[in-house]
């Protein structure tokens, strides 16, 4: 089972907007917070995002969300090292009613796979572990998308920690980050060149 957040509920899921539009929600003045898997989505639906790798499966959740995002026929390739995890996570998606020609599970390590996935190939990259490494992550993805395309981290903020990651992001001009305050922090980064 995939255990959070179906794609309907939540802030501006089709659900809440139901709630708040016939008044039985009580917070319509609270301001929309909407969870790291909202953006997920978003990001998959603006971009019209056919093609996607996510570093960290997991449980599959963000998978998930992602998938709902995309164009109905679109791919998800989802790397995890655990493929316990990864097991567990297709028969989540099986599910959840993914047909499995849309998602590519790959067991193994992001930084071996990555630079074995097709350079300019991909719409949207998305990195959800926690490492050290999130300026490897930054050159390893950029690689893989095409222009205009989106890589997002999920758990960054500017602190020391990620101090690489936002000098390696300053330092291309062929870059445009945007840092969001939501969940443990996203950091966006759109490739225009
Ligand atoms: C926070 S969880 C991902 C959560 C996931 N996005 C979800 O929605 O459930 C991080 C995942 O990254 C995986 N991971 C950690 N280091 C990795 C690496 N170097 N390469 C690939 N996967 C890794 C872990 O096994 C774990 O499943």
């Amino acid at each position: 089972m995939i255990p959070e957040t179906p794609v309907d509920a939540g802030p501006l899921g089709r659900d809440e907007v139901r709630r708040r539009l016939s008044g039985q929600s009580s917070a319509e003045d609270v301001p929309i917070a909407a969870s790291p898997m909202h953006v997920l989505r978003f990001l998959a639906a603006v971009l019209r995002a056919r093609t996607a790798v996510e570093v960290g499966t997991g449980s599959g959740e963000s998978a998930l969300w992602l998938l709902s995002g995309m164009v109905p026929d679109g791919v998800l390739t989802s790397i995890d090292v655990d493929p316990t995890a990864q097991r567990r996570a297709r028969a989540a998606l099986a599910d959840a009613g993914v047909p499995a020609g849309r998602t590519r599970l790959i067991a193994g390590v992001a930084t071996e796979v990555l630079p074995r996935l097709t350079e300019g190939g991909y719409d949207l990259v998305s990195v959800s572990t926690a490492t050290t490494e999130h300026a490897r992550y930054l050159q390893l993805g950029v690689r893989l998308l095409r222009q205009g395309g989106v890589i997002v981290f999920a758990g960054v903020r500017a602190t020391p920690a990620h101090r690489d990651l936002f000098r390696a992001v300053e330092e291309d001009e062929g870059l445009v980050p945007i840092g969001l305050p939501v969940g443990p922090g996203l950091l966006a980064v759109a490739k225009t060149a």
